[in-house]
């Protein structure tokens, strides 16, 4: 069976990276998404911007919907505290096996926790069935018409509160028209635009992020 382009960038890590060692996996893939084959990872640049956001934020209890190959989990895992934990939502059971292994090879399987499903289905089920309060940092990089019906999901189910960071991927590219123009006309939302470029491209894409004011 050939194998996937997502298996191939495991691969490259496993024999190039430092096991253990989450900023050499993290540049492994950007070396190889770069160089070799194109994938949706957020990438070196918009993954400064996330960093920074992440460490001004000091979050204990995360959400990531759409992990893929595990690569903005590895980054953003690799700056959380010791107890805090990174929830991740991957429906696709090919990706979160890939994923499964790039956070295990990063060393990080103590931080992340890869929910297998649609975020529909699980979104609801994190206050029960995960022990989730609420949440502090939320990351949407899954399906770009998702992120509006997901946001409501995620107030709906009580998982904001006062002060709780979203921060979207790809809000020019490939875009997310109705989350934008849901978010910046929601008063309890306080909207920041990140200006930066689509992952290993020349493309103008930006990044999108909104404060729960409660
Ligand atoms: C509803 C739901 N639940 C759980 N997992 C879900 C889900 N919807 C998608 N997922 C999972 O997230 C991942 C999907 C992400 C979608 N991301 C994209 O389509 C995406 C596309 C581009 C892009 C840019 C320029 C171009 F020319 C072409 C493409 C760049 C990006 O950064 C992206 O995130 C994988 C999928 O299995
Ligand atoms: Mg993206």
């Amino acid at each position: 069976m050939a194998q996937s382009k997502e298996q191939r960038i495991l691969n490259f890590v496993l024999q190039n990276a430092v096991r253990g060692d989450p900023q050499s996996v993290v540049d492994t893939i950007d070396k190889y998404c770069s160089q070799k084959e194109w994938a949706m990872n957020v990438g070196d640049e918009k993954g400064l911007i996330l960093d920074k956001i992440v460490e001004e934020t000091k979050p204990s209890v995360l959400l990531e919907l759409g992990t893929y190959c595990g690569y903005s989990a590895v980054r953003i895992a690799r700056l959380l505290q010791p107890n805090a934990c990174l929830l991740t939502i991957e429906f696709n059971p090919d990706y979160a096996a890939i994923a499964k292994q790039m956070i295990e090879f990063a060393g990080l399987q103590e931080k992340v926790k890869i929910l297998e499903g649609p975020s529909e289905a699980i979104i609801p089920q994190l206050k029960k069935k995960h022990e989730v309060d609420t949440l502090d940092f939320v990351f949407l990089d899954h399906w770009k018409e998702r992120y509006k019906p997901d946001t409501i999901l995620l107030l709906e189910c009580g998982l904001l509160r006062k002060g709780s960071v979203i921060l979207a991927d790809n809000v020019i590219v490939p875009g997310a028209p109705e989350f934008i123009q849901y978010i910046r006309n929601n008063k309890s939302f306080e909207c920041t635009n990140y200006l930066a470029h689509v992952e290993y491209m020349k493309i103008k894409d930006a990044m999108e992020k909104a404060v729960f004011l409660g």
